[in-house]
């Protein structure tokens, strides 16, 4: 019946929820039955297996509510380029809607699929829901982009008011999807994932944003949200959760949402940043690159307990809190010299949260070559820092179970040695 039938898609993809998203509720909107399409590309590299267990547990949820509905997700695997043509002959489809991206290579692969489809007589249409402002809306007065964080931040501040009133309602088109059952929901196994658990904390921003300012540095305190994972994947829509905070004026909350907005700004108008340094000189830094350094680093055993904590928190969880994050990056590009993309690469494997704009921006800030980046000879000392923000070494025993023992590592590098040797590298390469 459905291949007859003229149907609208939605591609879910950085989506994957049902209500308050963008592009669904127009796909909704109009008189047209919807099937909602999820693609698990062979295409994209980063297509890890925990990765793979979110988004499946996410769309089977999701599946669950549709199936009340008489619908389905229909589940594709493969070449995401192959996957539209084959659809094309499989379906009668009218319009294809789904919601933009902003990363290099997800903009030139719908870009294609664009261009395909509307070769073949369909209408696509895309719209902003990944974040709160895209691309060309917080410009200078001269519609350039803004470089330096503050002044966005300035304008971003006045312009995100309105979003305390922006709400796209599709929850209550639902009864619009396509009566339509998808052949059996495929299992991982089916699609190549192996079944793993997940350590995903509940997201309780009410519980968590009234002291989010005094507490976030504090990693054994654990007072970050943790929502990273849901705005990464879209099963949290981001307005709600702006909505949220600003009813609780949660301002310092709000102000990381501005960092991502300004990230995603950043990587669309300089897609050069995915692997080049924002500010060209920095590719002049003769990286020192030791792999087998590189390779402690990744372990954790560095003899620096809050770096080689946070690389086992991140290895055993695929989280880190964020000024872990910051502490080990400098660590990796300034204390032993290796190249941030090594750091970044790692990160993008093992982050549950992986997202390419916040990534290279947290990369390029922490080693000197980014936006508003810390300067170049501002070398944090793993010491200090883990005296201030785990003074009585609460996170660091959490993952170092050997600490205090004689088969915990001895440091790598000495701070002061470390500190110099970077700051004349750098200085070398023209600061
Ligand atoms: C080297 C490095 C790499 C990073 N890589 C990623 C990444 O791949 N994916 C990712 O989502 N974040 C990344 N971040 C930013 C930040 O560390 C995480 O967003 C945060 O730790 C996630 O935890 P949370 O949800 O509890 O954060 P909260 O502190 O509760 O913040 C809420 C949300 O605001 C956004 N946010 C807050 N601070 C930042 C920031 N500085 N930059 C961008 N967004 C921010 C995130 O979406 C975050 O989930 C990176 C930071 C650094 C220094």
């Amino acid at each position: 019946m459905i291949s007859t039938e003229k149907i609208n898609i939605h591609w879910l993809r950085r989506d994957l929820r049902l209500n308050d998203n963008n592009a669904l509720f127009q796909a909704l909107s109009e008189n047209t039955p919807v099937v909602l399409l999820y693609i698990f590309e062979t295409n994209n590299p980063i297509n890890a297996n925990d990765k793979a267990n979110f988004i499946y547990n996410s769309l089977k949820k999701l599946q669950k509510e549709v199936e009340a509905y008489g619908s389905s997700i229909l589940i594709k695997q493969g070449d995401v380029f192959k996957i539209w043509e084959s659809l094309v002959n499989e379906f009668n489809i009218n319009k294809v809607y789904f919601n933009e991206e902003y990363e290099p290579y997800t903009i030139n692969r719908d870009t294609q699929i664009k261009r395909f489809l509307e070769s073949k007589g369909m209408v696509v249409k895309t719209y902003k829901d990944h974040v709160l402002f895209h691309k060309d809306e917080i410009v200078k007065g001269d519609r350039t982009p803004y470089t330096v964080f503050t002044p966005y931040f300035k304008k971003w501040m006045i312009e995100v008011e309105k979003f305390t009133s922006i709400h796209y309602p599709s929850e209550k088109l639902i009864k619009n999807l396509a009566n339509y059952e998808a052949n059996d929901f495929p299992s991982l196994k089916n699609l190549g994932y192996v079944e793993q658990t997940l350590d995903l904390p509940e997201i309780n921003l009410d519980a968590k944003l009234p002291s989010y300012e005094l507490n976030r540095d504090f990693p054994f305190l654990d007072a970050s949200t943790r929502i990273s994972v849901d705005l990464r994947y879209g099963t949290i829509s981001i307005r709600d959760a702006f909505k949220k905070a600003h009813n609780l004026n949660a301002l310092k909350w709000i102000a990381g949402l501005a960092w991502r907005d300004f990230y995603h700004m950043i990587l669309f108008y300089f897609p050069h940043t995915e692997n080049k340094a924002f500010k060209k000189k920095f590719d002049f830094v003769e990286w020192r690159n030791n792999e087998s350094e590189f390779k402690a680093w990744c372990e954790g055993k560095t003899g620096y307990p809050i770096v080689d904590a946070g690389m086992r928190s991140l290895n055993e969880t695929g989280f880190m809190h964020n000024r872990v994050r910051m502490i080990v990056a400098s660590f990796l590009t300034k204390h032993l010299l290796i190249d941030w993309r090594w750091g970044e690469a790692y990160f993008a494997v093992k982050l549950l949260d992986y997202d390419m704009a916040n990534n290279v921006g947290g990369w390029q800030w922490a080693c000197g070559s980014g936006n508003d980046a810390v300067p170049y000879f501002r070398v944090f000392n793993p010491t200090t820092q883990q005296e201030k923000f785990d003074p009585e070494f609460k996170y660091c025993k959490l993952w170092i179970e050997e600490l205090n023992t004689k088969r915990y590592a001895q440091p790598i590098v000495e701070h002061t040695f470390a500190r110099n040797r970077a700051i004349k590298t750098y200085s070398l390469a023209g600061g």
